[in-house]
C-alpha cells in the first residue's frame, strides 16, 4: 500500500538514508533533510511534480493536473463556439436588415419602422411618464407611474453602462440617422430599444388592469420593437435578444427595489 504524502514526510524526516534511495520521494528528505530548498534545485523541482502535496504549488499552470488540462481546453472549445455563433449573427442580422437602406428589398417598410422605432424611444417613453405623474390624483398611481419614471431611468443607465462595457460596434449596414442618442448609442449590445420594450411591457401588464386584447397588442409591440431594430439594421440579432432578457430582468429590478410611500416618503409629499 502506498503511505500517505503526511505518513512518507514524518518517515523521511528519520531517515536521510532510506528518504533519498526511494523512488520518487527524495523530494521528501530534501525538504526535511537538505539545508537547500526543494524550490532552488531543478531536479527537485522536476521531482516535486510526482508528489501529490507539491504538485500545486510548484508547477506552472502549464504543467498540471489532467483535469487542469481540460479545463484549458474548455476555453478554447468555447471561444470556437462563441464565435461561430457571433458569424452566424452577422449573418443572419445582415440577411434580415431589409429596411437598412431604402434601396433593400424592404426599403418602402422603412418608415414605418423608423415610427416603430419612436415609439420604443426613451424620450417619448419619459415624456408621456412624467405627464402621467403630473396629471396622476391618487397616491396609488402617482406610486405606479413613479415607479415607472423610475424604472425607464434605470433602464437608461444600465444599458449606457453595458453599451460602454462591452464597446460592440453598430452593424455596417448602418445608417446612423437615430434621434436624440447618448455617446454611447453608438454601441449595439444590447438594443436599449429591446430592453426598454421588454421592461415597459411587463411592468404594465403588471400594474394595469388591462383588456387582454390589450395585452396582446402590449406584448406585439414589444415583439415588432424587437423585430425592426435588426430590419433597420441597427442592431444584430443577439443584441436583440440579450435586450429583451436584459429588459425582462430590469423589472424585476425594479420591483425589488419599489419605490412607496412607506420606503420614500419624500417622493410622495411633492
Ligand atoms: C435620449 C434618450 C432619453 C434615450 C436614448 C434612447 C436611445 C436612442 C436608445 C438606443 O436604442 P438602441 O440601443 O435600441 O438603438
Amino acid at each position: 500500500m502506498m503511505p500517505s504524502p503526511r505518513t512518507t514526510r514524518a518517515t523521511v524526516g528519520n531517515s536521510t538514508s532510506s528518504a533519498t534511495t526511494s523512488n520518487g520521494k527524495f523530494e521528501f528528505s530534501s525538504l526535511v533533510n537538505s539545508r537547500t530548498p526543494l524550490s532552488d534545485s531543478p531536479s527537485a523541482r522536476l521531482r516535486a511534480s510526482e508528489s501529490p502535496v507539491r504538485r500545486k504549488d510548484s508547477l506552472t499552470s502549464q504543467q498540471v493536473l489532467p483535469e487542469e488540462d481540460c479545463m484549458k481546453l474548455n476555453p478554447s472549445f468555447l471561444g470556437i463556439a462563441f464565435r461561430s455563433l457571433l458569424a452566424i449573427d452577422l449573418w443572419l442580422s445582415k440577411r434580415f436588415g431589409v429596411c437598412a437602406e431604402e434601396h433593400c428589398s424592404w426599403g418602402s417598410a422603412r418608415p414605418l419602422m423608423k415610427l416603430i422605432e419612436v415609439s420604443g424611444h426613451g424620450i417619448p417613453w419619459i415624456a408621456g411618464t412624467l405627464y402621467c405623474l403630473y396629471k396622476s390624483d391618487s397616491l396609488a398611481a402617482q406610486e405606479v407611474v413613479l415607479n415607472l419614471l423610475f424604472a425607464l431611468i434605470l433602464d437608461l443607465i444600465l444599458v449606457g453602462l453595458v453599451k460602454g462595457a462591452v464597446k460592440r460596434r453598430r452593424p455596417t449596414h448602418n445608417r446612423m440617422d437615430m434621434f436624440a442618442t447618448f455617446s454611447v448609442d453608438k454601441y449595439s449590445f444590447p438594443s436599449g430599444h429591446a430592453t426598454r420594450a421588454a421592461m415597459v411591457s411587463r411592468f404594465l401588464l403588471n400594474h394595469l388592469v388591462l383588456a387582454i386584447p390589450v395585452r396582446v397588442l402590449l406584448m406585439l409591440w414589444a415583439v415588432i420593437v424587437g423585430f425592426s431594430r435588426v430590419m433597420l439594421g441597427r442592431h444584430n440579432i443577439t443584441d436583440v435578444a440579450f435586450g429583451f432578457l436584459m429588459g425582462y430582468m430590469q423589472y424585476s429590478l425594479v420591483e425589488y427595489l419599489w419605490l412607496s410611500p412607506s420606503t420614500v416618503p419624500a417622493l410622495f409629499s411633492l
